[in-house]
């Protein structure tokens, strides 16, 4: 009789050859960058940070949109329609009265996941004292997820990666350490790491490999 252990993973197909093509969103909200009073630095900090973290190649479908409500929720639809695995936001978290973006994402959400919110406030606290200002969430629509990122450019690496010690261990997990997985369950593409960036975490029963 053949038993199975729980961490055998042989029942999980072999993963292709290369790595799987992923649609990410990526969205900068920014009143003044989407006027063009300043030069957005939101989408090439995001699609920057991404094509360094993951192996998969990477189709990105951007938005440069100012803080409406209505007009955010609207690119979010879009891009989760359009087939994008994930979305990324940046800007508009804060509690000015023209921050909307939590308000706007919480409005076409299927599922709240709180523990991105909760984790990225944390991590921002080792970089500055007012990240408990930031009201980001994520939500899963779908078969996207969606995140958002504090507006300020430097946050967004900030977020996803955490913070390395000097010597490169890792002093606080970035939020992208969950992601890949978070992904698989909702039934996207098998997101791989560069490790030296940011280490996805799945059990052990999730891990797939290469036939
Ligand atoms: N897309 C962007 N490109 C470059 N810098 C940005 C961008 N978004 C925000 N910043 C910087 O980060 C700061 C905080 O971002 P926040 O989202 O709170 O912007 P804001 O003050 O509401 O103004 P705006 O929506 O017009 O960018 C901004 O004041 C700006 O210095
Ligand atoms: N990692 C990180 N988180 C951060 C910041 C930052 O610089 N780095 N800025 C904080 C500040 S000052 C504000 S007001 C809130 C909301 O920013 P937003 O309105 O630009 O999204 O994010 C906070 N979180």
């Amino acid at each position: 009789m053949t038993t199975t252990s729980s961490t055998d993973t042989s029942a999980l197909p072999a993963l292709p050859a290369t790595p799987e093509r992923v649609k990410i969103g990526v969205v900068s909200i920014s009143d003044r960058a989407s006027s063009g009073v300043y030069v957005d630095k939101g989408l090439p900090a995001l699609k920057e940070w991404l094509g360094a973290a993951l192996h998969n190649p990477i189709d990105f479908v951007e938005r440069l949109i100012p803080d409406e409500q209505d007009g955010i929720s609207a690119a979010l639809i879009d891009l989760v329609d359009a087939g994008c695995s994930l979305v990324l936001t940046t800007g508009g978290t804060g509690p000015a009265p023209r921050d909307v973006t939590p308000e706007a994402t919480l409005a076409v959400a299927d599922k709240e996941m709180p523990g991105f919110g909760e984790q990225m406030r944390q991590i921002s606290l080792a970089f500055v004292p007012t990240a408990i200002l930031s009201r980001q969430v994520a939500v899963i629509r779908g078969k996207s997820l969606i995140i958002n990122l504090p507006g300020q450019p430097k946050a967004i690496a900030e977020t996803l990666q955490g913070l390395k010690a000097a010597d490169g261990t890792q002093k606080v997990n970035g939020i992208f350490a969950a992601v890949p997985y978070c992904i698989d369950l909702i039934g996207g593409p098998y997101l791989e790491t560069r490790d030296e960036v940011c280490k996805g975490f799945r059990p052990k029963t999730a891990i797939r490999t290469r036939a």
